[in-house]
Formats: C-alpha cells, structure tokens, sequence
C-alpha cells in the first residue's frame, strides 16, 4: 500500500477571544448551519449575526480561560492516533482539517497533496451523523475534490457515522461508571444523555438522521454499561428562534429536579472533546440551574479525548475502512433521498422564470428590511430574537 493519509475533521473554535467575531462569521456563513432560501442573503445575515452573537460569546469563552481548547486536543487525537496505527502496523499521516477555524480542511487538503497521499481515509470527529456538521465538511470536500484533478487520482473512503463501534461505546460506558461509582447510591443515578441540539426541521424536513443516531447510540451506551440506572435524552445549545429538537436539556433538568431527583450524572453525547459545550455550558449554565432546582449531585461525564480505549477504537476505525470498499463523498453527503440540498439551486421552485422572478423581488425585500432593521436596531429578526 502506498502513503496513507487520515483527515480528521471537526468544527474548530476561536484560539483567543480577538478570533470568536469571525469564528462565528465562517459558522453563520455555512448554509448547513443557517438554511435560508437566498444564498446571496447568507453573507450579509452572517456578518450581521455574528456581530450581534460576539460579546455574548466573547464572555462564555473567557469563563473557559479565553479559546477553545478544540484545536488542542483534535492534534492531540491525532498524534495517539497516528502512535496507536503504527503499533497495529499501519503507518499513515494525520491531518486535522476543522470547518471554521484554523487548520481549516482546505489547509489539510493542500498537506495532503503536497505529502503526496495515496490513500486516504476521511474521518469525522462527529460519532454521529448530521447536515450540520459532518455534512457541512463532507459537502465541502466534495466541491474541492471537483475542482481539484490532483485530488481525484486519491483512492480515498469516508467513514459517514460511528456511533456503533464497540470500543468507543466501551470508552464511553468506562468513563460513565466512573462518575456513577463516585457516588453513594449509584445505581439509583440517574443518567443525563444531553445531546448538541438541531433545529427540528433538519430532520424532519431535510431527512437528517441525526436524532435517529442519537437515540440508538444512547441505547448501546446504556446496553453496554449494563447497569440499572434511569437515564433520560435531551437536547442542548439551541440557538435562535426556532424549535429545535426536545426535550431541551434546561427543561429537562428542571423536571428532574421537580420529581425530587437529587443525583445526576451528565453525559456530552455528540462530542469526543471537551469544548466550550462542555466546559461552559454543562459545567457552568446547566450546574447552576440544577443547583437552583434541588440536584446537589451534578456530576459530567469527561469526553473522550485521548482516552486510550477510545483513540484504539478510532485506529479500529480507520484499519477497517482501508480493507473495506470504499465509501464516496457523494454517498456521504446526501445520506438520504429525501435530504434536501444546498445552496438551493436544485429547488424545484427556483427553476422557473416567474419563481425566479418572485424571488428576486422578496429578496430586494429582505434586504431593504435588513438595512433598515441595521439601522434602527428595530425588525423581525430583533422580534424574533435572532438579533
Ligand atoms: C446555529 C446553529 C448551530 C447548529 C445547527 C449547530 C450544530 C452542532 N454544533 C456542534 C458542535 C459544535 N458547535 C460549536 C460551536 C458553535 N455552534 C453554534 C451553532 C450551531 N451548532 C455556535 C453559534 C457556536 C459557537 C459557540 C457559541 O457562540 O455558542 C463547537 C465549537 C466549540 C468550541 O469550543 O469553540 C462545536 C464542537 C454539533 C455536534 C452540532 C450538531 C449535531
Ligand atoms: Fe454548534
Ligand atoms: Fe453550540
């Protein structure tokens, strides 16, 4: 076999607090993340949203000592995974390619070819699949494999979800019995899924599979553990105006608390790496409000990170995928028939001249409602809360 190469991919995170503005202006600017129905109105909104979101951000990522630890520990992964392939007999380069942040997949793609890889196994830091995340980076590998010829003569495969493999749900049940085990009654515990939430109609519009991947990754999570604890799922991190996948996870601890549970061990269950999620959200936010509701017991569950049981199972991973038939970005990317695609220009209802016609004139519309609104500090994204 000749040089193998394995792209990491993650989302990315502001190094320092100067970085969070256009951090958050790469994220709104992906219309994975922001599904609007004008592609030219993605930049304007993005800028605007992201000036509005920063200091608010800015304040979360200073309470976690001032940037994202993410870029740190993805180059961690890498290195034990690029350790733990050789001692299975696998050599291979690893390359961290993140969405929004520095090293962006396009700077991980120019490595690639400049190393000269042969094979290369594409791999997202995401056990779960959703549009918004792996999606968003596998639709972007695609449009570079298009445009770049010296990229199409890489046999390369991609791993789509691997929530089911049995060492990361080993990894993850190890660390959950760790925190049930700090405490008194532990069987009694009850066990928080809290999962990164998406808007609903991801998945039922747009046919994303992720709330289906969560809730049978939650099962052999608990399957694995083998212990008798109730456990609940919810959702976290909600953004905008929208509903998003429920229950949400504030709600849910409220309940819980309510009932009287005392005792609550919290498992992050769409990330292997500690991030602002984790570190600010859950530890901070969701610590005080269940404090408030009468949960003296709040423990969370470490991620992964460079667990040794979990960075073996991503070796697994990848072993796996270079024996087996290769699996294509345009596979990966359109999980589902009914997956709906953008940029919109596939959209029945942007054929046809009168349509276009139309759109163009609500688009004028929006705009002037945007500049105005920008002006003022008053409109519907305000109302709304968007701003
Ligand atoms: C607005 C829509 C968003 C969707 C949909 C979304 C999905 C989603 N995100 C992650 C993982 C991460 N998100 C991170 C940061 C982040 N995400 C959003 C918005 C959406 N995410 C924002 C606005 C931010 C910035 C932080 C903030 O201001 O709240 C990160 C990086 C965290 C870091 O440490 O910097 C990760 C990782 C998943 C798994 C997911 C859907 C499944
Ligand atoms: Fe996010
Ligand atoms: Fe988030």
């Amino acid at each position: 076999m000749g040089r193998v190469g394995v792209l990491l991919l993650n989302l990315g995170g502001p190094d320092k607090l100067e970085d969070v503005g256009p951090f958050l202006y790469n994220l709104f600017s992906d219309p994975e993340i922001i599904r609007l129905p004008f592609p030219w109105l993605q930049k304007p909104l993005a800028w605007f949203i992201a000036s509005r979101r920063t200091q608010k951000s800015q304040e979360n990522y200073k309470q976690i000592g001032g940037g994202s630890p993410l870029r740190r520990i993805t180059e961690a992964q890498g290195d034990a995974l690029k350790e733990q392939l050789s001692s299975q007999g696998q050599e291979a380069n690893i390359y961290v390619g993140m969405r929004y942040w520095h090293p962006y997949t396009e700077e991980a793609i120019a490595k690639i070819t400049q190393d000269k890889i042969e094979h290369l196994v594409i791999l997202p830091l995401y056990p779960q699949f959703s549009i918004s995340t792996s999606g968003s980076s596998f639709r972007l590998l695609e449009r570079l494999w298009k445009e770049d010829p010296g990229l199409q003569q890489i046999d390369y495969t991609v791993i789509p979800s691997w929530y089911k493999q049995p060492g990361y749900l080993q990894a993850m049940a190890e660390l959950i019995a760790q925190e049930l085990d700090q405490l008194p009654n532990r069987d009694e515990v009850h066990i928080f899924f809290s999962a990164h939430g998406v808007p609903k109609s991801y998945v039922e519009e747009a046919g994303d599979p992720y709330e289906q991947e969560i809730e049978e990754c939650t099962r052999l999570v608990m399957q694995t553990l083998n212990r008798p604890n109730p456990y609940i799922l919810a959702y976290q991190s909600r953004v905008g105006p929208v509903d998003w996948l429920q229950p949400y996870t504030e709600d849910a601890i409220q309940e819980l608390g309510t009932k009287g549970v005392k005792d609550l061990v919290v498992v992050p269950i769409s990330f292997v790496s500690e991030h602002i999620e984790t570190l600010q959200e859950i530890d901070i936010e969701y610590r005080e409000l269940a404090e408030e509701v009468g949960i003296h017991n709040f423990r969370r569950v470490p991620a992964l990170n460079t667990h040794p049981v979990f960075v073996k199972a991503l070796a697994d991973l990848v072993i796996d995928a270079l024996k087996a038939p290769s699996f294509k970005l345009s596979q990966a990317a359109q999980m589902k028939k009914k997956v709906r695609i953008y940029p919109p220009e596939r959209w029945e209802w942007g054929m046809t001249t009168s349509a276009e016609v139309w759109n163009g004139r609500i688009a004028m519309l929006g705009f002037i409602a945007l500049i105005i609104e920008l002006i003022t500090g008053h409109g519907l994204l305000h109302m709304i809360g968007l701003l």
